[in-house]
């Protein structure tokens, strides 16, 4: 279905506490090139020009730090929110879906961690969910061989990678589709992407191609990538 008006709202679960990075602060307030990793996320949303309304799932008890981004980072047309994250990634998703004001058609949902995401990918996201997707996320080719394995370590199956997809944030969909999965899950369903619970709901999720700069940052090499890309960044 085409939604004819597109506001479109942005969580940005920014909640989780780095541990893989060993991060002292939450990933979210961790600097890289000068620039917490969350102001890079927001610059890239807002960068887009897609979105009329932020709300952030803040680490709990950082909730004034993580204001102090939004005072540099967010133009005065869009309009920003704060709630405390939850548990798992899911949990902040949900506390952020029931911040979101009531005007928005279309929401996405963008990892603090995929800071260095091109602003283009959030258009092309939003595009495709204004063109009648529920539910659209992005997606890279897969350049590993993948083994599945039992609990012992011994391998089972070797999937076919050539249908296999890697994928990233931005994640959009329809409001009330993603809506009526968090809705559908049981609290204690785990998922690690916004985009499973759709799919479990029976909703068809579309894939569009991902971008190697929406890398998730996770580990300490990870930092040394996204530095790399800033300083090319900054020399082009
Ligand atoms: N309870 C949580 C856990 C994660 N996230 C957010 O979800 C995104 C993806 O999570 P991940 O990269 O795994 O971040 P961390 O949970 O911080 O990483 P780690 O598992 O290493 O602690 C991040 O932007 C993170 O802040 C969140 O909002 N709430
Ligand atoms: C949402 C996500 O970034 C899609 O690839 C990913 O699943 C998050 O995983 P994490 O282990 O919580 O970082």
């Amino acid at each position: 279905m085409e939604v004819a008006v597109a506001e479109v709202g942005l969580i940005i679960p920014a909640a989780g506490m780095g541990t893989r990075l060993g991060s002292e602060l939450p990933k979210a307030l961790h600097a890289i090139g000068g620039t917490t990793v969350l102001a890079h996320a927001l610059r890239a949303g807002v960068g887009s020009g897609t979105v009329s309304s932020i709300v952030i799932a803040a680490p709990s008890r950082w909730e004034t730090r993580i204001h102090e981004q939004l005072e540099y980072e967010l133009p005065d047309t869009v309009e920003a929110r704060v709630v405390e994250g939850g548990e798992r990634r899911q949990d902040s998703v949900r506390r952020a879906m029931d911040a979101l004001p009531g005007n928005i058609d279309i929401v996405l949902v963008h990892d603090a961690a995929r800071c260095l995401t091109p602003p283009a990918l959030f258009g092309d996201v939003v595009s495709a969910v204004a063109g009648g997707h529920d539910a659209v996320v992005p997606g890279l080719p897969v350049v590993d061989t993948l083994r599945e394995v039992d609990d012992r370590g011994v391998v089972v199956r070797t999937p076919d990678r050539t249908v296999l997809r890697a994928v990233q944030t931005p994640q959009g969909f329809r409001r009330e589709v993603l809506e009526d999965a968090y809705r559908a899950a049981a609290p204690d369903e785990p998922a690690t992407d916004d985009a499973s619970l759709v799919e479990r709901t029976g909703h068809q999720v579309h894939i569009v191609p991902g971008h190697s700069e929406a890398f998730k940052v996770t580990h300490p090499l990870d930092v040394l990538l996204a530095e790399a890309l800033l300083a090319r960044r900054a020399s082009s």
